[in-house]
């Protein structure tokens, strides 16, 4: 999809020397996304910006994403323009970012945007009387793929029963709404916020998922002038929180099936803080640690809460739940 693609004769910018080309998934919340980063750019740089909507195996297959080999399915495609010069930036949501397999060492994250809300929330369907958790009845149906809300949802309400739901954020409020599936689905307050979706949604007392609310911008590295003009949008606080949570991410060596935890946060006091949990499926068992650190011990600060849940016991709770 193209938004804008007026190249100036003789700007330099981008593989076709005509301005940057910035790629991204094709759904609605990627596209919105891309074109706030664009709109950046092109302020910054006074550059033209193309954005291009690029399809992904994620997105294309509907079943379960343990099928594709996780959350990589989103990725690849995206790599491989960046890597070959059909796009010159990609944006990601650093949530989708597997932390179990290594980026391609030609590429950056040059920024990560400024982080926006982290928390989940839950919504009911429009025209349900129940409008918050506690009025769910006993068994209620909540839709979710992810592995972390199913577990920490165990915690808070054991009885409730949770099903497999992904798909685009409109298509699961779409079939929330038609109430004959499910009684509530947990959602990432950023999509509904980057989306303009104002509906009513209780906020889950859980712990964030590593890199939840932070976009990350890509580039290649051997493209200096590209690197320095995405470093603009880059927010030191919210890099020093990926850096914890990431590290500790890595440290754990899950999959995509682990629920896992973690959010890093800057205190008022000007500490780093970093929490991180890892859980059984459904939750009834689990390990947490939290630590503080200078903000530029980010990656420290996440090997050491690593290596404190892996002390009380992550591993054997990670390799108890299937790839
Ligand atoms: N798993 C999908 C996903 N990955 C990133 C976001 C948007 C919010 C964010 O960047 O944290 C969402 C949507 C959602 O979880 O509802």
């Amino acid at each position: 999809m193209s938004v804008r693609g007026d190249g100036e004769p003789g700007s330099s910018w981008g593989a076709g020397g005509g301005g940057l080309r910035l790629g991204t998934r094709t759904s609605p919340l990627a596209m919105v996304q891309a074109n706030g980063v664009a709109a950046r750019l092109r302020e910054l740089a006074d550059v033209p910006v193309e954005v291009v909507g690029v399809q992904t195996s994620g997105d294309r297959h509907q079943g379960h994403l343990g099928e594709l080999g996780g959350k990589g399915a989103f990725m690849r495609e995206i790599d491989r323009a960046l890597l070959t010069r059909q796009i010159d930036v990609a944006v990601h949501c650093l949530k989708d970012v597997p932390g179990d397999v290594p980026r391609p060492g030609e590429l950056v994250f040059a920024a990560y945007v400024e982080r926006d809300d982290t928390s989940d929330v839950m919504l009911f369907p429009v025209a349900s009387d129940v409008q918050c958790m506690a009025d769910l009845a006993p068994g209620a149906l909540v839709g979710t793929s992810a592995v972390r809300r199913r577990a920490q949802l165990g915690r808070i309400r054991p009885d409730l029963r949770v099903e497999y739901l992904r798909g685009n954020v409109n298509s699961r409020l779409g079939r929330l709404d038609a109430g004959e599936e499910f009684d509530a689905i947990v959602l990432a307050r950023a999509s509904l916020d980057r989306l303009g979706i104002e509906r009513h949604g209780e906020s889950l007392d859980i712990v964030p998922a590593v890199g939840s609310g932070v976009l990350a911008v890509d580039c290649r590295r051997a493209d200096p002038d590209i690197v320095e003009l995405v470093r603009l949008l880059d927010d030191k606080e919210t890099r020093q929180c990926v850096a914890a949570e990431r590290t500790m991410l890595h440290g754990l060596q899950g999959h995509c099936n682990s629920p896992i935890a973690g959010h890093a946060r800057i205190e008022r006091g000007g500490q780093l803080s970093l929490r991180g949990m890892v859980f059984t499926r459904d939750g009834s068992q689990f390990v947490h640690s939290q630590e503080w650190a200078s903000p530029d011990k980010g990656e420290d600060l996440g090997t050491y809460v690593s290596g404190d849940l892996l002390r009380k016991g992550a591993r054997d709770l990670i390799d108890r739940i299937p790839h």
